[in-house]
């Protein structure tokens, strides 16, 4: 269901009486008086404009980067919105999978695929991950299926680090639900743009992230440019997210907005709130600055080619190198 836009508010009635009123009773003659009654007029009409516009950012959401209207926000439960939006051109300049490469384009959201109770215990996985390093900088990684791990200014793999002992870190529980999550997310994919889910394959990179509002140190941890994943990442065809902290409680900042001429549309993160939509620049995206506290997410990505697959992660991974996400 694509989102209404609101009317412009109309000008307050209390304004345009005082003005029409001022202009009635206006003589001439008195020359003191009528520049008085021009300042007031000057006044009035100001405070007119200046509460109108007020109005207007209310209704509309104005903020400094212009007009932005609510995909989703933080207070509803969404059992599932859809927004299709026209493909770009940019799965042409790629290799066709018939009943997979997007055909049909949009955005959605569901806080039904993923219970919060799921989100929750997922987070647990990324905070154990993640307090073993942490980014200098503000935004760190964890890739579960490549082992990599923000450390300082660089990245670690995991499960060189660690070697066998990566068994006292997770659990065989950690990866049954990660898998159980990543499946119900691939699911509610296929569904949402009518293709078979067995010809999405999970893609690199897949990670969870962390973002609080502590300076970028290097290019990394600029998570709020805008981009198309299909550009910076090359295999995605659909990407999907999963929110794992609450926008407003856990965090501030830190929306997801997809950018558009007109009207920037934006998701407010919730836990086990799912954002799904192809990875083209039909898309194009952005992260807010996170202003305080802490956000939690997982990137989870889907390829159309079987060449660009990757595995679920497992407790014995092949020995990968860190993968590092842009
Ligand atoms: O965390 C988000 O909301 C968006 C992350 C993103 O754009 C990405 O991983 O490509
Ligand atoms: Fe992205």
């Amino acid at each position: 269901m694509a989102p209404q836009r609101r009317g412009a508010p109309k000008a307050s009635d209390g304004c345009g009486a005082t003005e029409r009123g001022r202009r009635n009773s206006s003589k001439g003659g008195r020359a003191p008086r009528d520049v008085r009654k021009k300042w007031l007029r000057v006044v009035v009409l100001g405070a007119c404009t200046a509460l109108g516009g007020l109005l207007l950012r209310g209704h509309l959401g104005v903020d400094e980067d212009g007009v932005t209207e609510v995909l989703a926000s933080r207070s509803e439960v969404l059992p599932g919105r859809f927004v299709e939006v026209p493909c770009s051109e940019d799965y042409d300049s790629h290799r066709r999978f018939e009943g997979c490469t997007p055909r049909k384009c949009g955005r959605g959201v569901s806080d039904a695929v993923i219970s919060r109770d799921e989100a929750h215990r997922i987070r647990s996985i990324a905070e154990k991950g993640l307090s073993l390093g942490g980014s200098d900088g503000g935004a760190s990684i964890l890739d579960l299926h490549s082992g990599a791990l923000s450390v300082g200014e660089h990245f670690v793999n995991l499960y060189r680090y660690f070697g066998d002992k990566i068994q006292n870190v997770f659990s065989e529980e950690d990866f049954r639900l990660y898998r159980s999550v990543r499946q119900k997310v691939q699911l509610a994919i296929a569904q949402a743009f009518g293709i078979s889910a067995s010809s999405l394959h999970l893609t690199k990179p897949t990670f969870f992230s962390r973002i609080n509002n502590t300076a970028a140190r290097t290019a990394h941890d600029e998570y709020w440019h805008a981009h198309v994943d299909k550009v910076t990442y090359g295999s995605f065809d659909y990407t999907s997210l999963l929110y794992l902290s609450d926008y407003l409680d856990d965090f501030g900042g830190g929306r997801f907005v997809f950018v558009e001429e007109g009207a920037n549309r934006t998701v407010e993160p919730r836990a086990g709130r799912v954002s799904f939509f192809t990875s083209g620049s039909e898309n194009l995206h952005r992260v807010e600055k996170v202003r305080w506290g802490t956000r939690y997410a997982v990137t989870i990505a889907f390829t159309c080619d079987p060449d660009r697959s990757i595995g679920d992660p497992s407790l014995a991974p092949p020995g990968a190198s860190p993968t590092q996400p842009h």
